[in-house]
C-alpha cells in the first residue's frame, strides 16, 4: 500500500486553482524532496495531506486512509511552515501534553518529550519557555513535537527555512539518523539541502507535478560536474571535448562545467589530460547538481 497516493488531486481557494489534478503515489523510505518556486502549491499540498484543508476534486489518502483520520494518529506528524509554540508553557510541559494527547501516560509522556528533545540536542533546555529560545531552537523543538511517538511519516514543510548554518545542521543530521524508520516529505527552497538528504524530488510548478527525479537514476552515471581552479575555458572545453567517449562538455558557471560521456573510468584520462596540461581542478563530482537535473 503506498504511503501517500493522491489522484486528479485538485484545489481551488475561490478562483485560484492552487493544485491541478496532482497525480502522486510515494512508498515508504528514504527522504522525499518537496521543491518548487514560491506559490507553487507545496503548503498547500502539505495541508491537504494534513487534512488541514479539503480538497476541491480528487482524492488523498494516507496509508489508505483520508488524511486525519482516526486511523493515522501516531503514525502521520508534520511541521507546518508557521508552527508556534505555547509562549506561556514550558517546553518539557508542551511535549509532555502532546505526548498524552496521543495516548501516553503521564509518566510515559516525561519520557517521550526527553526522547525527542535529546534527539533535536535541547534537554538541558526542557524547562525554559519559548521566548527564552532563539528561532533555531524553537524551530528544532517544533520539530521535535513532531517526532512524539515515533511516527512513520513525517510532513516537514521549510524545516530549515532562516536557520543558521549550525541549526540546520541539527536538522539535517536528524533526518538521516531517523530516516530507518520514519520517511520524511521536506519541502524546501535549498536545493543543496535536499541534494544532500533526499533520493526522490517532486518539482510542483503552477500547482502541477511537473517533475519526479531520483537522484540515484542511472543516467546520473554518464554525468560529471568538474570544477576548475582555473582554466582557459574555450582551451579546456575543446581539450575534453576532442577526447574520445566524450558526448558533450557544456559550462555552466564561471569555472563549472558539466561533462556528458559514455565510459565508466573516464575520470582516470581527464586527471591525465589535466597532468600533461598543469590544470588544477577544485573537484570532479559524479552525477549533475539537483539545480542542473531540474532546470537544464
Ligand atoms: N488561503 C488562501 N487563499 C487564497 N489563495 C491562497 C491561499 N493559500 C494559498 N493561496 C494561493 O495558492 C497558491 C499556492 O500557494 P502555496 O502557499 O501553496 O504555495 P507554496 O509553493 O507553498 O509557496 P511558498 O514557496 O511561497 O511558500 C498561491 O498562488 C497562493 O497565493
Amino acid at each position: 500500500m503506498s504511503l501517500i497516493h493522491c489522484h486528479n488531486l485538485t484545489k481551488n481557494y475561490a478562483s485560484k486553482r492552487a493544485l491541478n489534478q496532482v497525480n502522486l503515489s510515494l512508498e515508504a523510505g528514504q527522504p522525499i524532496a518537496l521543491v518548487g518556486p514560491n506559490g507553487a502549491g507545496k503548503t498547500t499540498l502539505f495541508s491537504l495531506l494534513c487534512g488541514y484543508i479539503q480538497p476541491s476534486s480528487g482524492k488523498v489518502t494516507l496509508f489508505g486512509h483520508p488524511p486525519g483520520s482516526q486511523a493515522l494518529l501516531g503514525k502521520v506528524a508534520s511541521l507546518p511552515q508557521d508552527a508556534s509554540l505555547d509562549p506561556n508553557l514550558t517546553i518539557m510541559t508542551q511535549l509532555s501534553l502532546f505526548a498524552r494527547l496521543q495516548g501516553f501516560s503521564n509518566q510515559d509522556a516525561e519520557q517521550e518529550a526527553l526522547r525527542v528533545l535529546d534527539l533535536v540536542g535541547l534537554v538541558d533546555n526542557c524547562n525554559q519557555k519559548p521566548t527564552a529560545l532563539s528561532h533555531g531552537m524553537g524551530k528544532r523543538v517544533s520539530i521535535a513535537q513532531a517526532l512524539i511517538g515515533s511516527p512513520e511519516l513525517v510532513l516537514l514543510d521549510e524545516p530549515t527555512a532562516g536557520l543558521d548554518p549550525a541549526n540546520a545542521k541539527v536538522i539535517r543530521h536528524l533526518v538521516k539518523s531517523q530516516s530507518k524508520n520514519t520517511t520524511f516529505v521536506i519541502s524546501s527552497h535549498n536545493l543543496d539541502e535536499l541534494e544532500k538528504l533526499c533520493d526522490q524530488v517532486l518539482y510542483l510548478d503552477n500547482g502541477q507535478l511537473s517533475q519526479s527525479v531520483s537522484m540515484n537514476d542511472s543516467q546520473q552515471q554518464n554525468y560529471l560536474t568538474l570544477t576548475m581552479s582555473q582554466c582557459e575555458v574555450e582551451v579546456l572545453v575543446a581539450s575534453i571535448s576532442a577526447m574520445s567517449d566524450i558526448i558533450t562538455v557544456e559550462q555552466k558557471q564561471d569555472n563549472e562545467f558539466i561533462i556528458q560521456h559514455d565510459k565508466a573510468n573516464i575520470e582516470i584520462a581527464l586527471f591525465t589530460l589535466f597532468s600533461e596540461q598543469g590544470w588544477q581542478y577544485k573537484s570532479l563530482l559524479k552525477g549533475r547538481r539537483l539545480e542542473e537535473k531540474l532546470f537544464s
